[in-house]
């Protein structure tokens, strides 16, 4: 296979890199862009593309590799794909769910925690020698808080599982009930707001659910309610979610994702009841190894006419 051009969109992982680059003839976007000379001079070569979160595969760069079969992205979100002209040109797309499901869902309590436990807040605390000084305070219980959580897909099923082990009582919105025992479910997103003190949310974006989230819904979780998005920065509108946490009608938000990434509205790093990721979710070892094999995996199987492992289209 080393003769097949893969074209790499950025740095993602030096692993996936590496064994990318043992496997197949490896063209790095970030050291030749498009529109570079050497580049049109190879993409006729060009048969699969590898994104991520951060660069996907949008109608220009798909244009550029006329004989471009399969998108992998290193990713579960497809968000940053051409899916209808993938569709159009009858190319492939696969991606890596499962095997980041339980990191993102420990993620996400661990946000929840830190927010209610005031955790970042108590470390700054003990670091500028504040302790000296003053006692720290109180901050709030997560167990027994009843949850909210807006898609019950891999991720947000395990974000209820870890939940029930904590004792919070589960309510959820999807397109479609799913007939779970003990999960309460809400026809409208904003009814699961107001039934919950804290919301989660772990939907797939689509044109359907941005701005789930929206200044209704913020102000139906309400003054003592907790937002956690470990989905998209765009199921939120951030405009709204920066006023509602700067005139208090919200308690407060642990965020793994932004709208403009790596961008961070800047009054919110001024606000403690905010605990702040850089999108770091599916961010462990083990689990980045896993998606990487799953990108390599899918794509040799492509290139022996074999089926895809997680074939999207
Ligand atoms: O955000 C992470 C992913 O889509 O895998």
């Amino acid at each position: 296979m080393e003769s097949i051009g893969v074209a790499m969109t950025t740095q993602m992982f030096t692993y996936l890199e590496q064994n990318l680059e043992g496997r197949f003839n490896l063209f790095k976007l970030w050291n030749h862009p498009l529109d570079s000379d050497f580049l049109q001079l190879n993409a006729q070569s060009v048969r699969a593309v590898v994104g991520c979160t951060k660069s996907g595969a949008d109608a220009r760069l798909i244009d550029t590799f006329p004989n471009l079969e399969i998108v992998a992205t290193f990713s579960v979100g497809l968000d940053k794909i051409d899916l209808p002209k993938c569709l159009e040109k009858g190319i492939r797309v696969v991606n890596t769910p499962d095997v980041l499901t339980d990191d993102v869902a420990d993620a996400a309590i661990g946000l929840a925690m830190a927010v209610l436990r005031r955790i970042s807040e108590s470390d700054r605390f003990v670091r500028s020698g504040s302790w000296m000084k003053n006692d720290f305070g109180l901050g709030t219980r997560f167990n027994g808080k009843s949850v909210g959580i807006i898609g019950l897909g891999r991720i947000g099923s395990a974000i209820a599982k870890r939940a029930v082990a904590f004792g919070c009582p589960i309510g959820y919105f999807s397109r479609t009930e799913k007939h779970h025992r003990g999960y309460k479910y809400f026809p409208s997103v904003l009814d699961l707001a107001a039934n919950s003190q804290i919301l989660f949310v772990s939907c797939t974006l689509t044109e359907e659910t941005k701005h789930i989230v929206n200044r209704e819904v913020i102000d139906a979780l309400g003054p003592n309610g907790i937002l956690i998005n470990v989905g998209r920065g765009a199921h939120v509108n951030e405009t709204e979610l920066v006023s509602a946490l700067l005139e208090r009608r919200l308690g407060g938000a642990g965020l793994d994702v932004f709208e403009n990434e790596p961008h961070v509205p800047e009054q919110l790093l001024e606000l403690n009841n905010v605990v702040l990721l850089p999108h770091v979710g599916t961010d462990t070892i083990e689990t980045s190894i896993a998606m990487a094999d799953l990108v390599i995996r899918n794509l040799e199987a492509h290139f022996r006419n074999e089926p895809l492992i997680t074939p999207v289209i």
